[in-house]
Formats: C-alpha cells, sequence, structure tokens
C-alpha cells in the first residue's frame, strides 16, 4: 500500500472489478478488449452499477487521481474541519480510494493469520444481526463537525480523554466528535446498501418483463451471448455473469415463484457454483465448501467481501502508551484515524496516512502494533489476568502474545511457543519491540504439551488452519486448498486442542481453568467439529461464554450433523457481517482433571502426573465410540488411508505417477 492511501469505515465490501475478470481472461489466454464499465445509473448523486452495490473502477481511479493531485482529503492538511468532511461524507466510495501505508517490518501480524495456513509452518453482519445497533463498531455520534483535525492543537485531547481506560473515558471517547464521522458514514452505508438493493430490484424488474421468470438456466438450442461463450468455452462478459448470479440468487430465494418449469433447485444451485467459480476464481471443492456455509444471498455477500481489504487497525500498546497519546502523535504526523469501535479501547482504525505505519517512531518504540481486528477477539476471550501463568500454544508472530502480555501488565508469565523458528524471530522481534517482560519463547510442537511444561491458568490456542477467512489477504487459498487439507488440519488440530486442555490446571486459583481455540477459517470442520471432539474426548472441559459483544452463534447443527446445544456459546465472524477477517473462537472452562484413560492430544504423549491429579471419572467417550461417530473423532488408520489416497490424486493432477514415488521407497527401504 502506498502512502497516502485511504480506507474506508468497517462496512459493506467493495465490488468486484473487471480488471479481475480480465485477469482471468489474460491467464487463459484469451485476448482482452479494453476494460468497459458497466452501464452506471445516477443515483442520490453518486455513480453505481446497476448490479450489486459496485463503485465502478474509473471512478475510483478518477478520485484517487483527485487526491493525489490534491484535491482530496491528504495528511495533515486534510483534517481542517467542515472543508474538508466533505471527503469523508462523500461516503465510503471516496473513502475507499486510498489505504494506509503498511511499509516496515512488521505488517507481519496483518499477513500472519493466513502465512500460516499450511500445516508445518502452520496457520492464522450484514448489519449486526439485530443484537448489536448499526453503530455497535462504530461510534454513536451524529454530529457533523466530527472530523479529526490534526492541525488543530488540542482536538484529540477531548476525543481522547485523560481516563480512556475508565469506562467513563470510554463515554467521553464515544461522545465526542470524532464518533459522527463514524455514524456518519454508517448511515450513508445503510442509504447506500437500501439504494443499491432498490437498484438490483429495479434491474430485476426490467429483465423481468411483465412478470417473467428470470432465466438463469441454459437450453440446448440457446443462443445468447452468455451461453454461446460459455458452449464455446470462451470467458462469458463479466457483467452478464454478475447479472446471471444475482438473478440466479433472486430465484433461489423465492425459489416456488420464480424458478423455470421443469428446472431444479439443484440445477439453479448448480449453476450457481459454477459462475461463482468463474467470476471469483474459486476451485469448485472450496467454492461449494463456503457456499453451503451460508444461504444464497449470504454466500454471495461473503464472496463479494473476499475481493477487498479489511480496514487497517492498529492496537495500542497499552505497556508503553495510551491510546489518546498515540492517537494524538500519529494525527500530528498526518494519520487520520479513530477508535475500532466500543469493544475495543486499544484499537484504532486508520483511514489514510502520509507515512508509513511501520516505520514511525512510535511504532519503533513499540506504543503500537499493525493487527486485524479480529485477531483482538481470542485475547479478549482468554481475559487473562495479573499473575496468571499463560501458555500461547502456537504465537508466532506475537500479535496476541503481546497483546495478553498488556493485558497481563507485565506480570506472571506466558510461555510464547512455536515451532517454526523462522516465525519465532518475529515473535521475539515483537515481544522486545513491545516491551512484553514477561514473555518466554520456546520452540515445541504444541501436541508435546504438557510434557515441556504444564499446569497453567490459561492456554491459548491459535491453531494453524486453511485461512478461509482471510481470503481477502491471500487470494491463493481460493484454489489451493484441497480435501487433504480438510483433513489434515482438523486433525492436527483436535490433537493440539486436547495438549491445551491438558496443559491447564482447574484448581491452581479460583477463576483460572480458561483455554481458548480459535482459528482465521470458517469452515465447520475446523471449527465446531475440533470444539466437538474435544467436549467428546474430555468430558472435564465444558463450553463457557466467549464474553466478546458481537459475533454469530457457531453451529448446533451443520448438514446432518448435530453438536452439543453449548455450540452456541462458541463465535463466528465473516467479513460481510462486521467486516473483519473470517474467525472462530471457542472458550473452554476445564471443571476437573483430566481422566488418566483419556486419550492423549500429543504424539503419543501421556499425561504429566506430577501436573494432573488423575481421578477416576468416567470417560464419557471411548475410542471406538468415536470411530462409529460421524464427526468429531478421527480414526488413525483409516485417516492415514484417506490422506494417502488424497496424496496421490494430487501426484496424479501434478501429472507424476504416484506408483513410481512408492518404488523409489520401497527400494530405499530394502
Ligand atoms: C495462526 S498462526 C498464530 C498467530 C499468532 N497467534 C499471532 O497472533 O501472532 C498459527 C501458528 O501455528 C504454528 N504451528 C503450526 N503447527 C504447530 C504445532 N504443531 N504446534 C504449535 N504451533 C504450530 C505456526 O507456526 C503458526 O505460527
Amino acid at each position: 500500500m502506498g502512502v497516502g492511501r485511504r480506507m474506508k469505515k468497517q462496512a459493506a465490501p467493495e465490488p468486484l472489478s473487471e480488471a479481475h475478470y480480465a485477469k482471468l481472461k489474460r491467464k487463459a489466454g484469451i485476448p482482452v478488449e479494453a476494460i468497459e464499465e458497466p452501464q452506471k445509473k445516477r443515483k442520490m448523486g453518486k455513480a453505481s452499477a446497476t448490479t450489486g452495490n459496485s463503485t465502478p473502477v474509473s471512478k475510483r481511479r478518477e478520485r484517487k487521481a483527485a487526491l493525489k493531485n490534491g484535491n482530496g482529503v491528504k495528511g495533515s492538511d486534510k483534517a481542517k474541519g467542515p472543508k474538508e468532511l466533505p471527503a469523508h461524507r462523500q461516503g465510503k466510495k471516496a473513502a475507499a480510494a486510498k489505504a494506509p501505508v503498511l511499509e516496515g517490518s512488521d505488517d507481519e501480524e496483518m499477513d500472519d493469520e493466513f502465512a500460516n495456513s499450511d500445516l508445518e509452518a502452520g496457520d492464522s453482519d450484514e448489519a449486526p444481526n439485530g443484537a448489536l445497533g448499526d453503530d455497535f463498531l462504530g461510534s454513536d455520534n451524529d454530529d457533523d463537525d466530527s472530523v479529526f483535525d490534526s492541525d488543530e492543537e488540542g482536538r484529540a485531547r477531548a476525543i481522547f480523554s485523560e481516563d480512556e481506560d475508565e469506562s467513563d473515558g470510554e463515554e467521553k471517547l464515544t461522545a465526542a466528535n470524532m464518533a459522527g464521522l463514524s455514524a456518519k458514514l454508517d448511515r450513508q452505508m445503510e442509504e447506500e446498501a437500501a439504494a443499491d438493493e432498490a437498484e438490483l430490484k429495479e434491474a430485476a424488474l426490467q429483465t423481468n418483463i411483465a412478470g417473467d421468470k428470470p432465466k438463469v438456466l441454459e437450453d440446448d438450442d440457446d443462443d445468447d451471448d452468455l451461453a454461446a461463450k460459455t458452449k464455446a468455452m470462451l470467458a462469458p462478459d463479466l457483467q452478464l455473469l454478475r447479472t446471471r448470479i444475482t438473478e440466479n440468487i433472486r430465484v433461489l430465494d423465492d425459489f416456488a415463484n420464480l424458478h423455470q418449469e421443469g428446472r431444479s433447485r439443484a440445477e439453479y444451485t448448480a449453476q450457481l457454483l459454477k459462475d461463482v467459480c468463474a467470476y471469483y476464481g474459486y476451485s469448485d471443492y472450496l467454492a461449494e465448501k463456503l457456499y453451503n456455509l451460508f444461504t444464497p444471498r449470504e454466500a454471495f455477500a461473503f464472496f463479494e467481501a473476499n475481493e477487498s481489504a479489511r480496514p487497517v487497525v492498529i492496537r495500542t500498546n497499552t505497556l508503553r502508551t495510551n491510546r489518546r497519546e498515540l492517537a494524538q502523535a500519529l494525527i500530528n504526523r498526518g494519520v487520520t484515524l479513530e477508535p475500532v469501535g466500543k469493544w475495543s479501547k486499544v484499537g484504532l482504525q486508520v483511514f489514510e496516512t502520509s507515512v508509513p505505519l511501520g516505520a514511525t517512531p512510535e511504532y519503533l518504540a513499540g506504543h503500537y502494533i499493525l493487527q486485524a481486528a479480529s485477531s483482538f477477539l481470542p485475547c479478549m476471550a482468554l481475559d487473562p489476568q495479573e499473575h496468571d501463568r499463560v501458555l500461547d500454544m502456537a504465537a508466532a508472530p506475537g500479535g496476541k502474545t503481546t497483546y495478553l502480555a498488556a493485558m497481563m501488565k507485565n506480570t506472571g508469565f506466558i510461555m510464547a511457543n512455536d515451532p517454526n523458528r523462522a516465525r519465532s524471530k518475529g515473535l521475539i522481534g515483537n515481544v522486545h519491540r513491545l516491551g512484553a517482560s514477561n514473555v518466554i519463547v520456546s520452540n515445541y510442537d504444541a501436541r508435546e504439551f504438557p510434557k515441556p511444561m504444564g499446569g497453567f491458568d490459561r492456554v491459548l490456542l491459535d491453531a494453524p488452519c486453511s485461512g478461509t477467512g482471510v481470503i481477502a489477504k491471500d487470494p491463493s487459498v481460493k484454489t489451493n486448498k484441497t480435501q487433504l487439507d480438510f483433513m489434515q488440519l482438523p486433525h492436527l488440530q483436535k490433537q493440539l486442542l486436547l495438549a491445551a486442555i491438558d496443559s491447564v490446571s482447574h484448581n491452581n486459583k479460583p477463576g483460572g481453568g480458561y483455554i481458548v481455540y480459535s482459528t482465521c477459517s470458517v469452515t465447520v470442520e475446523e471449527n465446531e467439529e475440533v470444539v466437538q471432539y474435544a467436549l467428546r474426548k474430555r468430558p472435564n472441559v465444558k463450553l463457557v461464554d466467549t464474553t466478546i459483544p458481537f459475533g454469530k452463534e457457531g453451529f448446533t447443527s451443520y448438514r446432518g450433523k448435530k453438536f452439543d446445544a453449548s455450540m452456541n456459546l462458541t463465535r463466528r465472524y465473516y467479513p460481510h457481517t462486521y467486516n473483519v477477517d473470517g474467525f472462530f473462537v471457542a472458550k473452554f472452562h476445564k471443571t476437573g482433571p483430566t481422566p488418566a484413560k483419556a486419550p492423549a492430544g500429543s504424539r503419543g504423549g501421556k499425561q504429566d502426573e506430577d501436573n494432573v491429579i488423575i481421578d477416576k471419572t468416567p470417560i464419557a467417550a471411548d475410542e471406538e465410540e468415536a470411530t462409529q461417530d460421524d464427526f468429531g473423532g478421527w480414526d488413525e488408520d483409516e485417516d492415514e488411508e484417506i490422506m494417502e489416497k488424497g496424496k496421490r490424486n494430487a501426484m496424479r493432477r501434478r501429472g507424476i505417477d504416484p506408483r513410481s514415488t512408492s518404488k523409489k521407497t520401497k527400494k530405499a527401504e530394502k
């Protein structure tokens, strides 16, 4: 990201661009005509595409150019009160034209949730659903003069109250001028969403003359443009494809009235998935897996959200400074920011900056870390207390470790573990830069725990995962995740979670004995199924409220599988709901010692008897039962066989004969 780029307020995602499809065409060796912008309709004084909530690419480019030429809001000249205000108010589209600079050593946290999406190196609202108002992620003041002014001394002082860490400090903060900007943007985005929805309906009406049912599925004798191109294996027109997707969703929403005679729901779904793959570039396998998590309309919103970046957020390091002072310092350097929302007292969302955020004196002095908002959540759920003994099982590069250290005010200790030594360098760097002096770094495979050390008060397992929640950061996930990944990763995650549970002491001190499990993936295999497995294997733990004030409930049933009723205490986060990375958080409380005969989480590891009081509590499920169950359990041999099969298939796809390598192996063994 370049200097001076601007981010929009956390809200509905930006649309897919024609350029994306042109890229796909180029990849396929198909000539790309000059990219034409879709027909635009003027609505409420601004441009928007006929379908979806699109801001045409060229419009955004124009705005960007205007900003570059100094006609837009930029740096410290920007926030001079009402004059500049319109640039924010002109809505998310103008605001989206720039994104903050992330140069410097540590974009790590921004990248890391997905950087870990392999096994070895590992890893990690619609408007809020009723429960929380629209201002929830922002602030609640409508004041029109609510813009930061980096030139007006003392302004930020009024915004960030002295006693910010106290609750009335937060009151002042949110009631202050800056809040108006947030509320205004929220309202505008709502209006835009409503206008877009109306436009969609209008467009649908136009294509649905005299109540005709939308023509989504092709007949054999079809000769329209899209059908012809599809038949000829040519890339269809992006706009036509998008229209067909939205039309298809409309039919699926009201199937009884809108489907074509004689065509089944399955046919519509198959067509939709095909179009989604072509439009967004997903593998068939992943598109279907993700689609199945949602209603068709919500799936569309999810796929759309994955096409735009989440807001840039920094976390104040309260070991070194407080948010008010940090904000003031950064405002003075030309950074436009505001509190990330009422739910966090340490997060600041950066809208625009004229300095590289990874190289400011404040950054180098450890006053903040670039950290995705979703990454705060597991730490908030773990809620470590002063003088606790905490294990962070998969810690690199330390975004969460250092947050935990700050929450504990550098008391007690944190064992920050990660087996990946290269990534551990980043962890050590962050621990030093942020002044987290209660941290010990270790490099175990966390399945070894509690052998190296046990008896912790709290354990965080921010598990290595497939990264399906952070596709916007790493689009390669769209095509590089296979069935094998969704078997191997959950297998590892289950082992790690049992080890996490066994490493906690239930009776060290009152208020202890908590485990938080999190991933930056949205798949059920890596989340609810892993949690369900742990509940079954460890009857001495139960799920408890995460205490995070937002998020969707975890699934208690999914595609015929039934999970424990308490699974509704887990929380899911999606990019299209709260404009944060896709994430999952579950919090367990350990109520008793792990039974002696319980299967170990570690690779053949056994309980550290010094740390565990063995009791005779009956084990709820034994291995036999696990293999009979249709989810949650694993059978080593069966898994091995399936994984081998997967590996062979993967080799065949790469054009390698698997038999050739197995022959070689056998020879070598001889
Ligand atoms: C999601 S990332 C952790 C991000 C980190 N918690 C943070 O906030 O900065 C997952 C981490 O799991 C680590 N990992 C992979 N396999 C592991 C294993 N068997 N035991 C412990 N950690 C593992 C990876 O090296 C990776 O750093």
